[in-house]
């Protein structure tokens, strides 16, 4: 009995003081794991919090799920007294990001990324919202019954929001009830190609497949998402042979830009249908992965100018590459459309700047790092994507640094135009009554992505940021209100939501 006193007393005093520490400072995660913090009431500080109206110092109030105050600093003290405070001194604080094209490969194909890897690794690179694409799963999201199974497999499996967009091809074009019931579902839109997808089941579109399209996605006020290039004549695999295949201009001549401006032009021709009293008012199109920063672009100018409800996006490889640093055979590189020169990548740093290209997107493209063909470099064969999901906010900061890019524009290509793209008014803002999703980081703080850098994706080797220096530092993700990642942690339970229209 003595013994007891003398030995195990102390010990139980020492454990319950050092419990109660710990939930005095709110260390302890929440109950039901979705937080590294344990308040659903507190503030978060900072001198610099980007607003719609500006970017101001002082704290955003957070209250279960949702932003419930923005205040400047002189109007703060007197409200908060007692509140928790999350002091985050100069870092930013702005808007999670949205990822309105991001392929996650689950079902089906998870050996590729996945949701948990790839949902890890969007809420460690800040961003809160995905939109996956319909098709590198496997089946393809075509129809009501696949988006079940897609949500299925994403059910307690996401670490930050996802939303669908489903799949237009020739098998459901013409079939408007079909089509319906995959809206009704949830697809926050459709997504097509006009040029072959790489995936066998899900063939390409030609224009009057993405006109039928256009005439149901009206009735819904639905976009179409459209990867724009056409195959030519001029392009056949035939008129590369003798063409070294590790070269990456000769990648780069099979895919020249005329693919993009040719396709745009025949959208061109169904897009004006979504002019104001047109068949397809209240449709939308919206260009993916722009490359060609020239005549393409000009077209798409031009049909903003006549009234067409058109938008366009481009990534932050043809914003961070030029096909000049593309060596033999580093098929980390290859995409479509492909990386252009030099020259492209400054004329689509000023479009974007100038606001012509409207948003941002990763368009992270995974597979298998057999699939790259490491080995023999072969661009024509290798799979084509780009492997970035984790690294598209520093990627964008980094580089667009240099252009004089602020954190206004950050928001407004990674938050606002892509939140209205998918038809998420309470997503895209620090504003009073959107959700509380929120990303904290540093813009002058400057890292390698080297194997010290806590990376999440499924497959790092495959993606051309790693051995990068890079700048913006991201500390924290909030999801909901929730703590979803702080310093190179998640919180343990997977708290993402699908989002169904
Ligand atoms: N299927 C697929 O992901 N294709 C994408 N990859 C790429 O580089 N461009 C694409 O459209
Ligand atoms: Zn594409
Ligand atoms: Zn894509």
């Amino acid at each position: 009995m003595e013994v007891l006193q003398r030995k195990i007393l102390p010990l139980l005093t020492l454990l319950s003081s050092f419990l109660l520490y710990y939930y005095l400072n709110g260390s302890r995660t929440s109950h039901n794991g979705c937080s590294l913090l344990q308040h659903s009431h507190y503030w978060i500080k900072s001198k610099r919090i980007v607003t719609p109206e500006g970017i101001i110092a002082g704290a955003v109030e957070v209250k279960g799920q949702k932003i419930t105050s923005v205040l400047k600093e002189k109007d703060w003290h007197e409200i908060s007294k007692g509140g928790h405070v999350l002091e985050y001194g100069e870092a930013v604080v702005m808007p999670g990001l949205i990822d309105v094209h991001a392929h996650l490969d689950d079902p089906g194909r998870s050996d590729w990324e996945g949701f948990p890897s790839g949902t890890k690794a969007a809420a460690a690179g800040g961003i809160t919202t995905l939109v996956d694409m319909p098709l590198n799963s496997f089946p393809s999201t075509v129809s009501e019954e696949t988006l079940k199974l897609k949500i299925k497999a994403a059910e307690k499996n996401i670490y930050v929001d996802v939303g669908f967009w489903g799949g237009l091809v020739p098998g459901n074009a013409f079939n408007s009830s079909y089509l319906e019931a995959l809206l009704q579902a949830g697809v926050l839109g459709l997504k097509s190609f006009m040029c072959p997808s790489g995936i066998n089941d899900f063939p390409m579109t030609d224009v009057s497949h993405i006109k039928a399209g256009l005439s149901v996605l009206a009735k819904f006020g639905r976009p179409l998402l459209v990867h724009a290039e056409v195959q030519l004549d001029s392009t056949k695999e035939s008129d590369l042979d003798g063409d070294d295949p590790q070269s990456y201009y000769t990648y780069l001549k099979s895919r020249p830009p005329l693919m993009e401006e040719e396709a745009i032009r025949q959208l061109l021709t169904v897009s004006k249908d979504t002019s104001p009293g047109g068949p397809s008012e209240g449709a939308h199109l919206h260009v993916v992965h722009l490359s060609d920063a020239s005549s393409s672009l000009e077209l798409i100018e031009e049909a903003k100018r006549n009234g067409h409800s058109i938008t366009v996006e481009t990534c932050p490889h043809y914003l961070a590459f030029s096909a000049e640093e593309i060596s033999e055979g580093d098929t980390r590189f290859k995409c479509a459309p492909p990386i252009r020169d030099a020259a492209n990548k400054e004329k689509l740093w000023e479009a974007l700047v100038i606001g012509k290209i409207d948003m941002l997107s990763s368009d992270h493209s995974p597979t298998v790092p057999e699939l790259k063909l490491f080995g023999d470099g072969n661009f024509l064969s290798a799979w084509g994507g780009i492997s970035s999901l984790q690294f598209v906010l520093p990627v964008t900061w980094s580089h667009g640094r240099k252009y004089g890019v602020t954190l206004e524009q950050m928001v407004r290509w990674w938050g606002e135009k892509p939140a209205k793209l998918a038809g998420q008014q309470l997503k895209g803002a620090i504003a009073i009554g959107s959700y509380a999703d929120i990303v904290v980081w540093d813009p002058d703080k400057e890292f390698y992505l080297d194997d010290n850098y806590p990376t999440f994706i499924k497959h790092p080797s495959i993606s051309p940021y790693l051995g990068k220096r890079l700048a913006g530092k991201v500390f924290a993700t909030f999801l909901r209100g929730n703590l979803v990642y702080k310093e190179g942690k998640h919180a343990r339970a997977a708290c993402g939501v699908t989002i169904l229209a």
